[in-house]
């Protein structure tokens, strides 16, 4: 497969050295600090997949360039979603392809379905309050993490005691708090947090490094060509 890596930091380099590999050809590298705009030198031909990995402020234009160019498009970038609806619509009035996951990782993929079941049988068996904590590296910019809201939602929509989220320590008991932590390298670390008058319940992610993260983008990047419309890890895995 011929993949265009717009975005070549820590994520786009890890999924380029993965995607040769795996047998892939990178068609080419854009990169905001690369002397050269590169998407323009790309006919769609040329490209058969383009993985986007890059920043909240430049993720959804990305997107947007790629859907209006025919380029079925893998985003990773988090903190972008207010405009996610925006390019839905783009993807179903232009017939392309879009695949979004706040987080590649099979792992955290899983760690979302049992954080699901998890919060629905905290909810029917009463007793527990429910609170999260993600850690990740210090250069990260959106806060609280696009996995945290993930699961987040996820929460919100089987424990009715929780109506909204805080990225802070909840104010009212209603609230679901995030509390966001940035250390060193940290990869990236999701902890939901039940707690009874008796006892703790947690559900732990802890990436290792960013080779999950890549491998999934990259399943990702295999399986989207052909197929039309908005798609995400629950798709691909069958969750
Ligand atoms: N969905 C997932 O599984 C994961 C998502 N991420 C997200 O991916 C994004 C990137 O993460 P990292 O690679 O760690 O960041 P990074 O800062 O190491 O790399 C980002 C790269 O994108 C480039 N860039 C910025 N604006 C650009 C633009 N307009 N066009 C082209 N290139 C541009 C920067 O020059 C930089 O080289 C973040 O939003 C992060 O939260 C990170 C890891 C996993
Ligand atoms: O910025 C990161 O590094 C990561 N971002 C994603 C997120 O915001 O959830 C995924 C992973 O946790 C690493």
């Amino acid at each position: 497969m011929r993949i265009l890596l717009i975005g070549y930091g820590k994520m786009g380099q890890t999924i380029g050295a993965l995607a040769v590999q795996r047998g892939h050809e990178i068609a080419g590298i854009v990169d905001l600090h690369a002397s050269q705009s590169i998407i323009a030198d790309f006919t769609p031909e040329a490209v058969d997949v383009a993985i986007e990995f890059t920043h909240p402020d430049s993720a959804f234009a990305n997107v947007m360039t790629c859907l209006g160019q025919g380029i079925p498009v893998v985003c990773g970038s988090t903190g972008w979603l207010h405009h996610f609806e925006e390019a839905r619509a783009l993807t179903t009035e232009l017939g392309g392809s879009l695949f979004y996951a706040s987080n590649y990782s099979v792992g955290v993929n899983l760690f979302f379905h049992f954080n699901e079941y998890i919060a629905a049988k905290m909810a029917q068996y009463g007793g527990y309050d429910v609170a999260m904590r993600e850690i990740h590296h210090t250069q990260k910019i959106d806060q609280p993490s696009g996995t945290a809201l993930t699961a987040a939602e996820g929460i919100l929509r089987h424990f009715p005691a929780k109506t909204t989220w805080r990225n802070a320590p909840a104010e009212m008991p209603a609230e679901l708090a995030i509390i966001s932590e940035r250390t060193g390298d940290a990869v990236g670390t999701h902890i939901v947090t039940y707690t009874s008058d008796v006892d703790t319940l947690e559900l732990k992610h802890e990436a290792h490094s960013r080779e999950g993260f890549a491998l999934g983008a990259l399943l990702a990047a295999e399986w989207l060509p052909g197929r039309p419309g908005v798609f995400g890890m629950k798709e691909l895995l069958d969750l």
